[in-house]
Parts: structure tokens; sequence; C-alpha cells
């Protein structure tokens, strides 16, 4: 029998960004692709939030982040922020410093909000990563559509712990077929890790409407980590000011990158939907 047999599990969102949080705290099991599928496949999320015992001093918990095709990810904002309101009330603490396999994440909350801090972006061509050189990824060549009327062209990359292209719009993203454009997007050989595809109209120097389609996930309500991207790839280009609200499907989320360390803020709500326990047969063929 699967050991992640009976464990419960919280189903939440993240303006929603639809979230499982499985809290491991007390077993020593490393999720496997299959098996985060397995649980996709009858408890649908786009991020499982693993979360396992602490592994380093002065950290509060070790996490892993999976896609619905059991991809993993290296950042997962909204995610974080549903841990956080899991794991806070336990520990009786509102701050936690959340270690993943590549980086340390602190989540703080102020009353119903969750404030997660995302770290430093990253614009250099081979940390996104792209597979090719390019000196400014401001914006980057890469098109779709007729090559003297394309639909989409020259997106801004950055990695905000896991690739991001943000493509700008001048009308509402919910116009484009992004569900037809995502995947090909997503797996465009300049994407050597394959990317997460947000398509991004800046309303005013405060604020930008985004559609995100999610690497290993596809088209979702929300996320946190191609808000940050968005964000401050808008302020990079002089688009907007350092600190923009980002609208999406599923609702807003503020971003600030902010002067002093270079760290990305994001501050949002999340909503807890129900609590679950994982049924052993849902594993017969994850083994
Ligand atoms: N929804 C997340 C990002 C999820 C990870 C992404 N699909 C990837 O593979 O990088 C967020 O809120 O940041």
């Amino acid at each position: 029998m699967s050991p992640l047999s009976h464990r419960p599990y919280a189903k939440m969102n993240g303006i929603g960004n639809e979230i499982v949080v499985l809290d491991l705290r007390d077993l020593a099991h490393a999720v496997t692709p299959a098996e985060a599928r397995a649980i996709a496949a009858r408890e649908p999320f786009d991020q499982l939030m693993v979360v396992q015992a602490p592994r380093t001093a002065g950290t509060d918990a070790f996490m892993r982040i999976y896609n619905t095709d059991g991809s993993e990810s290296g950042a997962c904002g909204n995610g974080t922020r549903c841990v956080a309101a899991q794991l806070m009330p336990a520990l009786r603490t509102d701050r936690l410093t959340l270690e993943t396999p590549t980086s340390l994440v602190v989540a703080r909350r102020q009353g119903e909000l969750f404030t997660v801090d995302m770290g430093r972006p990253r614009f250099a061509w081979n940390e996104i990563p792209l597979a090719e050189a390019f000196p400014d990824t401001r914006y980057i060549e890469l098109q779709i559509g007729p090559i003297d009327a394309p639909v989409l062209h020259s997106p801004s990359a950055v990695s905000m712990g896991n690739p991001h292209a943000v493509f700008w719009v001048d009308r509402d993203p919910a116009t484009f077929d992004l569900g037809r454009i995502g995947p090909l997007l997503e797996n465009h050989p300049i994407f050597p890790e394959r990317a997460n595809i947000s398509l991004a109209q800046v309303l005013d120097p405060g604020h930008v409407r985004v559609r995100v389609w999610e690497r290993g996930a596809g088209l979702t309500r929300a996320c946190g980590s191609a808000a940050c991207a968005v964000a401050v790839a808008a302020a990079r280009l002089k688009r907007t000011g350092r600190t923009v609200r980002i609208t999406l499907p599923g609702g807003d989320l503020t971003i600030d990158w902010r002067e002093r360390d270079d760290h990305v803020l994001m501050t949002g709500a999340v909503e807890l939907e129900h609590h679950g326990t994982l049924d052993p047969a849902w594993f017969a063929d994850a083994a």
C-alpha cells in the first residue's frame, strides 16, 4: 500500500489557483511524479504542495511543488500562501521560513492577507533559461502567427525561480485563444525547461491585467510567480512603477518589487475549499 494512503490533505485556492496542500512533516516519503499525477486525476489541482520536516536550522518546513503533469517547479507563489495559511496556526506564528530544493521563501500574515517574499528576479538568458544567448531579455525574438502579422511576439523573459515569458497585448487577454496558443509556446524550443506563458495588458502604470498558461498545468485562474514576472518585466520596461496591482481571472494580487534589496513581494488572499483523505485505490497504478 502506498505510504500516502489515508493521508489527510487540504484543498485550497490562492485567488483561483487550485492548490492541494499535503502535510508530510511526520512521514519520510518522496512523492513521485506518478503519485502526483494520481492525486491530480481524483482531486484536480494546478499545484500539489508537499510539506516535509525542516532540513535546515532556522527554517520551519521543507516544501516540494508538483504540477498536474507530475513535473516539479522551483516556485509557486499562490501555493506558498496556501501552505502558510495551513501551517501558521499550528506553529503559532505569523511568519514562516520555508525551504524548497532551490531557495528559501519567507511568508507573513497580516489579517486575511498573506505576503510571500519571492526573492530576486533573474534576467540573464542562461538563468531563465533560454536556449540561445539574448543580451537583453526585456524583449526576446519569438513570434507566433503569420510572419508579417504575428498574433503574439517579442515577449519579456524572466525567472522567478521558474521560467516565465510575458507577451504584451493591447486588448483584454481573455480575447486570445490561450488554450490553443499556450501549449505551443510552453514547449517552444527556445525554452529548454519549458515556460509559463503570460499575456499581459497594461491598463495604467499601477495596474496590469494578466492571463496565464502554466507550464505542466495549463490554463489557470491565477499564477503568483507569473504575476511577479509580469510586474518586474513591466517595471523594467518603464510601463509601470515598482508596485502594481495584477488582475487575474481569479482575483487580484499586489506585487511590490522592493528597491532596497531587489526582492519581489507578492500579497493576496487564500481560501480553504475542503479537507480530504488520499484513497489507497488512487495509487493502484502509481507504483
Ligand atoms: N501557480 C504557481 C506557479 C506554478 C509553477 C509553474 N507551473 C511551473 O512549472 O513553473 C504560482 O502561483 O506561482
